[in-house]
Order: C-alpha cells, then structure tokens, then sequence
C-alpha cells in the first residue's frame, strides 16, 4: 500500500502537542520512583507490548535499579488504523511466567481489552502476580470494565486520537518525542 507521506507530514505539523518531551521524562520518573519502590526484590520479568510499547518500556528500565529480565509480547488491536478491533496476538512470551512476577509495559491504556487481555494471559501462565504500567491513561467512560487502571499510570490524557513516543499515526510517527493530537474534524 502506497502512503502519502506528504499528509504523514502534515498531520504532525497541524497536530497539537498535549505533552513535551520533558513532561514525558517527569512522567517517567515518578513511575519509575514507584516501581523501584515495589518490584525491588521480586526478580520480575519486564515486558513490553510491542509495537506501542517499545519506546517507554525501553527508557522506563533503565530508570529501574533492580535485577530484571526483559522480553516483548506482541497484541496488537488497531493495527494502524485509528480505531481498536478484536485482539490479534503476534507473539507470546517466551520466558516460562509459572510463578514469577511480570510487569507488562505499554504506552497508553485506552478502553483496556489488550492490557486486560495480556494480564489474564500471564495469569494462565502460571505469573504469581502481573502488576501493569502505562505512560497514559486516556480519560472516558469505556474502559473494558469499570474503574480500570494500571497499577502504574504516567499521566491521564484527553479522549483525542495521539500518536507520539511509541503511538502510531497510521503507522509512523511513532518516533515524534513527545504527544500529540490529530487535529479534531
Ligand atoms: O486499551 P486499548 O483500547 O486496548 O488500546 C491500547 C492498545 O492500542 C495500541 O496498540 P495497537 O493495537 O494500536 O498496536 P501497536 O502497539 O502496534 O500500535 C496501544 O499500543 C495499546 O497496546
Ligand atoms: N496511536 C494510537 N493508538 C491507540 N491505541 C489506543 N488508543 C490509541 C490512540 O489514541 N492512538
């Protein structure tokens, strides 16, 4: 499929900046802070969901001071398009998860179905605890059930379409350094 990378451009260009690079590393590290403070001695394995992500699981661990292993889990729900449709798992955990603590790393929970759906899925893997950090929580009534949140949450964001640090536009722009909003129609 052919992309317009003139309108890739565009958008950026026309886009609002929601958050800088910097409020992004305040967020970081104030999880962070919070995940030293509980994760320290439970030798967890860290990952992220890929493609979003890559980039805060990637900066979050080195933030981190405790023995850890890292891998990715693959699920992806939007693939590239603006809106979310049902779970597609790409790749599943290597690492057996029979009693161990993992912590899954994303970049934002939206209405909740793929980080709900990674948990249980650690869960039946035998995860003695499956503890969840999200540098956004966006904010609406339509999370996968009532008062979902991650155990640790950057920050919340408004319920605009973003792309930005991991966030995909169509499938780019997933390098911008900070978030930004498409422009609302
Ligand atoms: O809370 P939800 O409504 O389930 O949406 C959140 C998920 O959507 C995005 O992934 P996406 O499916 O777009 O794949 P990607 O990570 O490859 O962009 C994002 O990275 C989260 O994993
Ligand atoms: N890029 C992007 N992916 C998402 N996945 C769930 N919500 C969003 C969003 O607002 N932007």
């Amino acid at each position: 499929m052919s992309v317009d990378l003139d309108h890739i451009r565009q958008v950026k260009a026309e886009a609002d900046c929601l958050f800088t690079a910097a409020d992004i590393e305040a967020a970081m590290d104030r999880m962070a802070a919070e995940i030293n403070a509980t994760l320290a001695d439970s030798n967890p394995i860290v990952y992220s969901v890929m493609n979003g992500g890559l980039v805060i699981a990637g900066q979050l661990v080195t933030r981190l001071d405790f023995p850890m292993e890292v891998g990715y889990l693959h699920a992806t729900r939007y693939r590239n398009k603006l809106s979310g449709g049902e779970l597609f798992w790409k790749a599943r955990a290597e690492h057996s998860l029979v009693g161990r603590t993992v912590l899954i790393v994303d970049d934002i929970l939206d209405e909740g179905h793929t980080l709900a759906a990674i948990v249980e899925y650690c869960r039946d893997a035998g995860a003695s605890q499956v503890l969840t950090a999200v540098l956004l929580d966006k904010q609406h009534d339509r999370k996968a059930y009532a008062g979902m949140r991650a155990d640790f949450t950057g920050m919340p964001v408004v319920d605009r379409y973003i792309f930005g640090f991991g966030l995909d536009y169509k499938g780019y722009w997933r390098n911008a350094n900070g978030i930004f909003a498409i422009p609302e129609a």
